[in-house]
């Protein structure tokens, strides 16, 4: 028989272990496939091969009945016995070559993969398709480093374009982060995942069915979510309806109204910091902050915020639960997020944490100076060549990228964000629309938390602003350096201590028109 076509976008892969205790492990099959799941995978670790072999020919009785292709986990002699459609392999097992051999050239292979070189070698070596991970931590395995969206991104970009080697992505795959993940994960040559693999998100829901639904729902969104990315990337023009940089600045004196017209409420979860500034900032623009750092609150808040600031300048491990919590509550309801990495090239701990953070969500706008940026780009890779910035502390070293503006617009592509970054001249990109704003003054620099402020401005014109965060982005960071400019003026400005007080002023006191009037921004075409 030819080797059956398959369709790998919702991959069951069953474990008697965790099933629902209300179903039976062939009740979950069948419910999944009634669902949608179009691939299982039969995987038996404590079975001695009489047992598998029968309950794997129960198992073949119904997918059959439902035109499903049924894969063998790791037991090459039950896939044969039972004639399944398939097998799949891990690292440890039997090798590829093997299993491709005794298997014969008709049916499905599988192998597990968790780096970029053992996808190239399951690709020369004959599989079918990898399976990815592990994405995220799962109760089935536990993995020194998961893989997140990012490293999943990093595998996929490991196979070359023309390769017909299918992907599926596995480890705590589930239906609030699937869209995320296939979105995310998708490579800068186009390539997307072509599944999910799935365990406790089907087995271990009491209603199989209805699991699976959902999932496969997620999924094909991600999935057109994904390919409309790429197709943006490759056009690399200006998106219908996205309007110019010039219609952008005009508009600014309307949106400044808009902010102070409707207050809108941002949930900050900001460091000690600064904290009391950028509530203040935030109130003097005219939105409405509030600070609050528990994870227990945050799926509360979500409802009735109206945007979310994720700030790390001072971490902890109950700010960080609060920041996931939150991003994932925003994500859910659309509110915008905005990451403001403070420090993150400075240790380990702030690249990992940011590292994650990109990974648990998706971040509508990063703003961070140069060395934060940098430690970005070098997180989320893909060969935009930015160079490293040095950090000391949460301060950024050096007279930045020699090419600014290509560095946010390549970042701004890849992660399909606003990427802001701030310095004597400040560059904003969308990945389509790329500016540098000349705003400003030196004392901003002088004193901590100007650029924080900024990110609370962002995101109280993001909130207003939510079909356009780029136009949110370039007038959050034009009002907080119109208020430097003019605080700086100020007679009773003598130092930094006395421009921290008339900066809060400036913000108060700046008018609609001066967003326009005074604005000097220029397009740059990179
Ligand atoms: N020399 C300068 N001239 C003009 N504007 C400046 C200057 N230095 C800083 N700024 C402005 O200050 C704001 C904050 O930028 P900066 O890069 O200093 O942030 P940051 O390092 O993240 O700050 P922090 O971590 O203290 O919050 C930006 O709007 C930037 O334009
Ligand atoms: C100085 C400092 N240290 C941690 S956060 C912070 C404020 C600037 O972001």
């Amino acid at each position: 028989m030819a080797k059956p076509t398959v369709d790998y976008s919702l991959y069951l892969v069953t474990d008697s272990g965790l099933n629902h205790p209300s179903r039976t492990l062939l009740q979950s099959v069948e419910d999944s496939i009634l669902g949608g799941v179009t691939l299982v995978q039969l995987r038996e670790k404590d079975l001695d091969t009489p047992a598998f072999i029968d309950l794997a020919r129960k198992v073949h009785a119904i997918t059959k009945k439902h035109n499903v292709p049924l894969l063998i986990n790791d037991n090459l002699d039950v896939a044969i016995a039972i004639d399944a459609e398939g097998a799949h392999v891990g690292q440890d097992d039997i090798s590829c070559v093997e299993a491709r051999r005794l298997l014969g050239p008709n049916k499905i292979l599988g192998i597990s993969t968790g780096t970029p070189e053992e996808a190239q070698k399951a690709m020369a070596d004959g599989a079918d398709y990898i399976g990815i991970g592990t994405c995220f931590m799962t109760q089935t395995k536990s993995p020194k480093r998961t893989l997140g969206p990012i490293g999943v991104r990093t595998i996929l970009e490991a196979i070359p374009a023309e390769s017909e080697l299918k992907t599926v992505v596995i480890g705590g795959i589930k239906h609030d982060n699937t869209r995320r993940v296939v979105t995310h994960s998708a490579g800068a040559h186009g390539r997307i995942v072509d599944g999910i693999a799935v365990v406790t998100g089907i087995v271990g829901a009491q209603d199989a069915k209805v699991a699976s639904e959902q999932l496969l729902s997620e999924f094909k969104i991600g999935h057109e979510l994904a390919t409309i990315k790429h197709q943006n990337n490759v056009r690399g023009a200006v998106q219908d309806g996205r309007a110019s940089v010039e219609d952008v600045i005009k508009f600014f004196p309307q949106m400044l109204t808009t902010l102070r017209e409707k207050s809108p409420l941002t949930h900050h979860i900001s460091n000690y910091v600064v904290m009391n500034d950028t509530a203040n900032a935030t109130l003097a623009l005219g939105g409405s902050p509030i600070m609050a750092p528990s994870a227990v609150e945050a799926e509360d808040l979500s409802k009735v915020v109206s945007s979310v600031v994720l700030n790390i300048g001072t971490l902890t491990d109950s700010f960080v639960d609060c920041m996931y919590e939150a991003g994932k509550h925003a994500n859910a309801q659309s509110k915008p997020v905005v990451f403001d990495p403070v420090g993150a090239g400075a240790t380990k701990l702030r690249e990992e944490t940011t590292r994650k953070i990109l990974n648990a969500m998706h971040v509508d706008i990063i703003k961070g100076n140069a060395g934060e940026i940098s430690t970005i780009a070098k997180i989320v890779g893909g060969g935009d060549k930015a160079e490293t910035i040095a950090m000391r502390g949460v301060d950024s070293l050096g007279s930045g990228f020699s090419n600014p503006a290509a560095v946010v617009q390549a970042l701004a592509r890849r992660e399909g964000a606003v990427v802001a970054m701030t310095g004597i001249t400040d560059y904003v990109s969308d990945g389509f629309r790329t500016v540098a704003i000349e705003n400003g003054h030196a004392y901003q620099g002088r004193i901590t938390g100007s650029g924080c402020m900024i990110a609370s401005s962002i995101a109280s014109f993001a909130a207003i602003s939510p079909d356009d965060h780029f136009a949110a982005a370039v007038a959050g960071i034009l009002a907080l350096n119109l208020a430097g400019e003019h605080a700086s003026t100020r007679a009773d400005v003598h130092g930094p201590g006395t421009f921290r007080a008339a900066f809060i002023d400036e913000i108060a006191n700046l008018t609609p028109q001066q967003m326009f009037n005074e604005a000097r921004i220029k397009t740059v075409t990179v």
